[in-house]
């Protein structure tokens, strides 16, 4: 389970999260969706612990990021930017990685497995497509078998054959009771993969429910989103 309990930050005057609150449920698919600069990755990074929040509360299983005895084993995060060193061997940097969390060294091999990357295991990471690069970042998040997933734009500039393997992956992990919560500012590819969506625009959630309930009333789910992020002045950018 995932709680923001009115999340607040500013840079500057104008709040870039402002008063956000929301639940994300176990065993379940929830997008955070929104426009560019909506303030989707602000919230994860106060999530997180990377950002500190002005106002509010923002609790993983019920604790705050940093009173996590085991964060890596509670919540695996992907975050945009935060790639491995390029020079180093895709399975050197889950070897390192777990080392650095006293995890042991075979569930670097198992995570690797897991994503469908053995075969690349020791090929460096500058030479892996953007697919590969994703199922890598994938795959150091799951390092710690933890509870809970946090994905920022996990899909974006993948392939469709790409899409459709994150796709399949979260399925399956959110059907184990595991809580998944990713982030996307392309509305289709969400509305495919998701359970239920919040809706955040200029700041504020303008949206928060099961994809049904988020599209009655309106002609699509499309037309939903557009309508709900209009109001906020959502810069477009679907
Ligand atoms: N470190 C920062 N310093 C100043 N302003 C920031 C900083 N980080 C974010 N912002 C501003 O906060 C607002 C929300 O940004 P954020 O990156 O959270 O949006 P987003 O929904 O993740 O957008 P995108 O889909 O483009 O990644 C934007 O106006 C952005 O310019």
């Amino acid at each position: 389970m995932i709680e923001a309990v009115r999340l607040t930050k500013r840079y500057g005057k104008k709040p870039a999260v402002d008063d956000v609150s929301f639940t994300v449920r176990p065993g379940r698919i929830t997008g955070f969706l929104g426009p560019n600069g909506a303030g989707k990755s602000t919230t994860l990074r106060m999530l997180l612990g990377l950002d500190h929040p002005d106002d509010g509360t923002a609790l993983i299983a019920g604790q705050r990021y940093r009173d996590l005895r085991h964060p890596l084993r509670t919540v695996g995060a992907l975050l945009d930017g935060a790639g491995p060193v390029p020079e180093r061997r895709g399975i050197d940097h889950l070897v390192w990685m777990a080392q650095s969390n006293r995890i042991p060294r075979r569930r670097a091999h198992e995570v690797l497995e897991l994503v469908g990357l053995t075969g690349a295991a020791r090929q460096r990471v500058k030479g892996y497509s953007l697919g590969m690069g994703q199922r890598l970042g994938i795959a150091a998040a799951l390092l710690g078998d933890p509870e809970i997933l946090v994905l920022d734009e996990p899909v974006n500039g993948l392939d469709p054959d790409g899409i459709r393997w994150v796709r399949n992956f979260l399925r399956e992990y959110a059907a184990s009771g595991r809580t998944v919560l990713l982030s996307s500012h392309l509305m289709a590819e969400t509305a495919g993969t998701a359970d239920d969506a919040i809706v955040i625009a200029g700041g504020r959630i303008v949206a928060h429910g099961s994809l049904d309930d988020i599209s009655a009333g309106h002609e699509s789910l499309e037309s939903a989103f557009f309508a709900l992020t209009a109001e906020r002045g959502g810069r477009g950018g679907w």
